[in-house]
């Protein structure tokens, strides 16, 4: 069995979260939900934190996380060590961040992406494999970068 997806969002990804967490139930994907879980006002790097250390840790594979633009989110991610966090709103960064990056969060904004095309770029991005190569010395050199 695979391992759950994170969801993490402050007030701003709140209502994007919940339309992405209902689309996970339906296509049967399992998730694990770090909040929030009212929409009332929070500090995002809070978020991230709790949803990425469970990537980091293998409790998890991916990350799916929200804030109001979806910026101070991933900014916050990519704080921790093991995270390659991607702020998307089209299908070609959500496609290729995983293809050429190895993505392990999609960032998304709430005030930015409706609740289709998240669902869309969710799909994307969980369903597109790295391509390795040439592609995984770069990210050899992109997690030296965190040791300096
Ligand atoms: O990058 C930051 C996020 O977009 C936050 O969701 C946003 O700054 C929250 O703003 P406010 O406190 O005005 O709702």
């Amino acid at each position: 069995m695979s391992k759950p997806v994170a969801l993490a969002a402050d007030h701003g990804g709140y209502e994007l979260k919940e339309a992405i967490r209902k689309h996970l139930d339906e296509i049967s994907v399992a998730y694990k939900d770090f909040g929030s879980y009212t929409g009332e006002a929070c500090d995002y790097p809070d978020m991230a934190e709790a949803a990425c250390r469970a990537v980091v840790a293998g409790e998890c594979d991916k990350a799916l996380l929200f804030c109001g633009t979806g910026v101070g989110i991933s900014m916050s991610a990519n704080k921790i060590r093991g995270i390659r966090a991607c702020c998307c709103s089209d299908a070609f960064s959500a496609e290729y961040t995983r293809r050429h990056n190895d993505a392990n969060a999609l960032c998304m904004g709430g005030r930015v992406v409706g609740p289709g095309l998240g669902v869309y770029l969710v799909d994307l991005f969980l369903n597109t494999p790295f391509e390795g190569g040439r592609h995984q010395r770069r990210i050899d050199k992109m997690m030296a970068l965190e040791a300096k």
